[in-house]
């Protein structure tokens, strides 16, 4: 039997469930988190989340995030769960600023002011960044994609591909609705057996609402579509600068199905950094007792923080008044 404290988080809702293995003894194997997210993550049977945050002592940084997506796969990057494990850690530490080691970069956050009353806010670095396809990896005979066609996916879309460092796939359409069924069918194929993906690809679909305001819809690897994908807003905000949609340095509003946060892209001699700047909502916490075979459950001792899922509600009426107008 295996019993953990855990702490439902949300970005944007996007949502996780944080495990601290820093304050805990838990001795969790590498088999047992793969299916720890098949089990706990689960809309119907489990307790249901897009993914589990796995926050780690480290021996190069604060603390150490590993995501693992819903359907137990391990990703090198998650935004939004960047930020919720910011706010764990710098609360744990006392410290308004911190670095957390992530699969391939050491990546700093820090407090940010509410960027919306009483919402808790944090900013996270989101890099590297690269274009080449080898990063992705996507197999085609050329560097990088930079809004061209992939014929074998559509005749009218322009994608480009970039890594952050995760892998995502980024079009700019008129009609985010319109497109929603494309979107869903090219996503499932380049997250099956595939020539041109063999990882798989975070797939967003993003509309220019006016400069300085952007919509980000993101079907995940790993998990499908979601309220919001960090990394997805961030890449899709530094596309659309590339685009000549935005400009570098200035703050983009992302709009998504989960609320909005704020990107800024920073370009440097070598290659770009983006701020990913937005909530990090504790949901509830709870004692969860796993059998031995990690097939069933219990939790108990739940406490909701009413108060933070208030706060959040009203940053999402904010920006549905917005995309009203
Ligand atoms: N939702 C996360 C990304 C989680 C990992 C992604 N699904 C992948 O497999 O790359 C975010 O906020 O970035």
């Amino acid at each position: 039997m295996l019993q953990i404290e855990i702490l439902k988080v949300h970005g944007s809702n996007n949502d996780f469930i944080l495990i601290d293995e820093i304050t805990q003894e838990y001795h969790i194997t590498e088999e047992q988190r793969k299916e720890l997210a098949l089990l706990l993550c689960h809309r119907e049977t489990g307790i249901g989340a897009d993914g589990i945050l796995f926050t780690m002592k480290s021996e190069r940084a604060d603390a150490r995030m590993r995501v693992f997506n819903s359907d137990g796969s391990e990703a090198s990057m998650c935004g939004n769960g960047l930020r919720t494990v910011a706010r764990y850690v710098c609360e744990q530490l006392e410290v308004e600023a911190a670095v957390i080691e992530t699969m391939k970069a050491n990546l700093s956050v820090k407090k940010q002011e509410d960027i919306f009353p009483k919402v808790h806010t944090y900013q996270v670095e989101i890099s590297p960044v690269s274009f080449q396809l080898a990063d992705l990896p996507l197999n085609l005979k050329k560097e990088n994609l930079i809004n061209e066609k992939i014929e074998p996916l559509s005749n009218e879309l322009l994608f480009t591909a970039v890594a952050v460092p995760n892998p995502h796939l980024i079009t700019v359409v008129e009609d985010l609705e319109a497109q929603l069924p494309v979107q869903k069918k090219l996503s499932d194929y380049v997250n099956g057996p595939n020539d041109l993906f063999p990882d798989g690809v975070n797939v967003s679909f993003v509309k220019a609402i006016e400069k300085g305001h952007i919509y980000v819809r993101t079907y995940e690897r790993g998990v499908g579509f979601t309220n919001a994908c960090g990394t997805a807003m961030s890449a899709s905000s530094l596309v659309t600068c590339l685009l000549g949609l935005n400009e570098v340095e200035d703050k983009i509003h992302v709009y998504n199905d989960g609320g909005m946060v704020n990107c800024v892209v920073h370009q440097n001699e070598q290659s770009y950094q983006i701020d990913l700047i937005g909530n990090a909502t504790n949901v509830f916490k709870a004692t969860v007792t796993i059998d031995d075979q990690l097939k069933s459950f219990q939790m108990t001792n739940k406490h909701t923080f009413e108060d933070e899922n208030y706060n959040y509600t009203k940053l999402q009426q904010y920006a549905q008044e917005y995309l009203k107008k």
